[in-house]
């Protein structure tokens, strides 16, 4: 009998099958790993824009992590977009109560297209809430500036930020660098025990990106879950993603999804 890690994706959905629990699930499948589902709120979205949001009831969140703890050994989980202060507090709670390890935070304010996936004052809830409980967290560099409230313009600025993010609670910062404006995507790496370093890759001109955050993430969470270090698993997921940003597929007219068949044949140990 085969057997594969279980993890956990705490987001929202995206009816157009690129972006949030749909890029969750599809990635942690192709890093072999078994993806159960907390579903926060339902997004109406494709390619295009989002076009509705829906947050599910609070105690419809509650049941769903009853239901996996009841029954599941989770290794690993992430978060997604959570929507508003109510919800991030919620699911904060929920990670408390059901003592949920190898945490990845990926702090979701807005979708590609523009739209909100998180109200402006759950911010502070984010902050004091949910940053404490993270292993990982993987803002881009809007989102960063966000929390530490002010500009990340270069390296120096971007390693300040991810410091102050550490001293808000999470232990390992990855500051992903996809909305820079120079040639390069690097992303900052500031690990729990001081180290950093920057990940590169190859710049992709393409606006096939849907959900590229949402990957980085997953890849994370499926490597933390088969137990692998911090460290390898953020370095598995920039492979990762260098490599499927190379293969990319036609669906949709806007901002198309990645390619998460894309590492199969690939160097990428996943
Ligand atoms: N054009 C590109 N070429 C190469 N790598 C890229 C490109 N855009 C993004 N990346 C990489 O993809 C990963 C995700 O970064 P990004 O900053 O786009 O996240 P994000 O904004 O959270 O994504 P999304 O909102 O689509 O989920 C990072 O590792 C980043 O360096
Ligand atoms: C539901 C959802 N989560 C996350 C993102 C960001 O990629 C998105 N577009 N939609």
């Amino acid at each position: 009998m085969n057997e594969y890690p279980e993890a956990l994706t705490i987001a929202g959905t995206d009816s157009g099958g690129g972006a949030g629990m749909m890029a969750d699930i599809k990635t942690m499948q192709a890093c072999h790993v078994f993806s159960t589902s907390v579903v926060v709120g339902v997004t109406a979205q494709n390619t295009i824009d989002v076009q509705r949001v829906l947050p599910l009831p609070l105690e419809m969140v509650d049941a769903q992590f009853k239901s996996i703890a009841d029954d599941f050994v989770i290794k690993a989980a992430k978060t997604g977009a959570l929507f508003d202060a109510e919800h991030v507090h919620n699911v904060a709670q929920n990670i408390q109560r059901y003592s949920l390890e190898n945490l990845v935070v990926d702090p979701v304010m807005v979708a590609k297209g523009g739209a909100k996936l998180l109200t402006d004052d759950a911010i502070d809830t984010v902050i004091t809430e949910l940053i404490p409980l993270a292993d990982i967290i993987t803002p881009n560099l809007p989102e960063a500036e966000t929390i530490v409230k002010h500009s990340i313009t270069d390296r120096e600025s971007t390693k300040r930020a991810a410091k102050e993010i550490q001293q808000l609670g999470a232990k390992n910062v990855v500051l992903k660098g996809g909305h820079s404006n120079g040639p390069k995507n690097d992303d900052y790496v500031l690990l729990a025990d001081g180290s950093d370093f920057w990940m590169s890759g190859q710049h992709v001109d393409s606006k096939r990106k849907h959900g590229t955050g949402d990957t980085l993430s997953s890849v994370m969470v499926a490597e933390l879950a088969k137990g692998h270090s911090v460290k390898m698993a953020i370095q598995t997921a920039k492979q990762f993603m260098n490599e499927i940003l190379q293969h990319e597929i036609h669906v949709g007219q806007g901002h198309g999804p990645l390619n998460h068949w894309g590492a199969e044949n690939s160097n990428v140990k996943i």
